[in-house]
């Protein structure tokens, strides 16, 4: 895209209407969009990705332009990281600039502290810091930094996966299957998915790789009782829907009646009819009573701090805080708990999270385990085995990460309920 004066300008505002970031980025972005709902779709995307690239290199910005503005920062991101040259911007900017960003140009980034070539907050490079090396989690870092590929879910429901990706080269979409979940496919780039015949006929949905292998852990069968716990808009809950081929009864639970709201269209379009969404108060509601130890398999896709979807949602990384870390934990072990306690005997509950961090992962479970004799680990690497899913660097619990697997950072451990 050719960078004119109006552009450079529509840039700086979003990039302003964004950063104090009062609420998820991409709201703010969506909300900028509909403010200024005469701009085409090449422009959207070029201010998306610029916003985003910001965000992600937002440390190492703010270290070359002190206390910065929306202007520098977008003027330092698009020299440093869009291989922009001083020719192109001259004519846009003022003499002073041109003397600040031929300063900024020198500036290295193999200088700097960890925390900024990381891309990572100091209390987060301090929490990392107690299980893994730096170098570690300067590679991690450095994926976080690169956008996620587009993965979608076939809906076994209603299509095969070979089907899916002939229609797609059909329509020139470059895809592949996905390595690991055999019903997922990564599509090269980023068509308009959601605007797509295979979508809008519920041939299938956007899911990241690492959060359908989850459906894998927890198996459902046809004609089992199922909850989702924390269904949200249902990611987990539509394909969990096809695994029991449409049979049985899957509650879709969550506090957020938006959230859920947000499932009925995609629940419209898969052709499922085996899904009871159902909004709850807290963990303790009373609906809940019903079903203790009546149920077959409960998913736990725990809020958490979100910090291994950072490709996505790099803003989280100003929007939580240890102590938000601290809050969360007493949520998901408040959860986990409920949510075990409706499982009958021989049921399987798995608890996920797409958290890096162990505090919101392996602390959580084991913390359960010891005060649950009932309950038991089954490994996961066994458990995807059986389901022909070979997946490296698995073990008793699921860790993926964009370094090793090219997902988000999807932590599950897998319980079994004895008596
Ligand atoms: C990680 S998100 C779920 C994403 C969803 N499973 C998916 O795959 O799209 C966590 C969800 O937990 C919900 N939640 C928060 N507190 C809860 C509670 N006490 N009981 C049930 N759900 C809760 C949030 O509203 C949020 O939708």
């Amino acid at each position: 895209m050719r960078l004119t004066p109006e552009r450079l300008d529509l840039l700086i505002a979003a990039v302003r209407k964004i950063l104090p970031l009062q609420a998820p980025a991409d709201v703010l972005l969506r909300q900028f969009f509909q403010d200024h709902h005469k701009l085409g779709q090449n422009d959207r995307g070029t201010i998306a990705e610029a916003v985003f690239g910001i965000l992600r290199r937002r440390f190492f910005l703010e270290k070359l332009a002190g206390k910065a503005t929306a202007r520098e920062l977008v003027l330092a991101y698009l020299t440093r990281f869009q291989g922009m040259n001083l020719r192109e911007l001259a004519p846009l900017i003022r003499e002073t600039e041109i003397k600040w960003i031929q300063q900024i140009k020198a500036v290295k980034l193999e200088e700097q502290p960890l925390s900024i070539r990381a891309e990572f907050p100091e209390w987060l490079v301090e929490k990392l810091q107690k299980y893994h090396s730096d170098e570690e989690i300067l590679r991690l870092g450095q994926t976080l930094q690169q956008p996620a590929p587009l993965d979608i879910r076939v809906n076994s429901l209603l299509a095969k996966r070979e089907e899916v990706l002939a229609a797609l080269e059909q329509q020139e979409i470059e895809a592949q299957p996905t390595p690991f979940s055999p019903v997922g496919i990564r599509i090269t780039g980023k068509p308009a998915i959601n605007r797509n015949a295979l979508f809008l006929s519920g041939k299938i949905e956007v899911q990241d790789e690492g959060s359908q292998l989850l459906g894998f852990l927890l198996a459902p069968k046809r004609g089992e009782m199922v909850v989702d716990f924390c269904a949200g808009a249902g990611g987990k809950t539509l394909l969990l829907g096809a695994l029991m081929h449409s049979r049985g009864r899957l509650y879709a639970f969550d506090v957020s009646e938006k959230r859920l709201n947000n499932l009925k269209p995609r629940l419209k379009r898969s052709g499922l009819s085996n899904i009871h969404p159902q909004r709850i108060d807290s963990e303790r509601d009373a609906k809940l009573k019903r079903l203790a130890g009546k149920i077959d398999r409960v998913m736990v896709d725990a809020p958490c701090s979100g910090l291994g979807t950072l490709r996505r949602n790099p803003d989280l990384k100003w929007r939580q805080s240890p102590e938000s870390i601290d809050e969360l934990q007493k949520k998901q072990m408040a959860i986990l708990t409920a949510a075990a306690n409706l499982l009958k005997p021989g049921g399987r509950l798995v608890y996920a999270t797409c958290s890096l961090l162990p505090e919101e992962n392996q602390q959580i479970v084991e913390h359960f385990l010891a005060n649950h004799p009932q309950f038991s680990i089954l490994h996961c690497d066994e458990l995807l085995a059986q389901q022909k899913i070979h997946l490296p660097d698995t073990g008793k619990f699921l860790q993926l990460s964009p370094l090793y697997h090219n997902t988000d950072s999807f932590f599950a451990a897998v319980l079994e309920r004895s008596v």
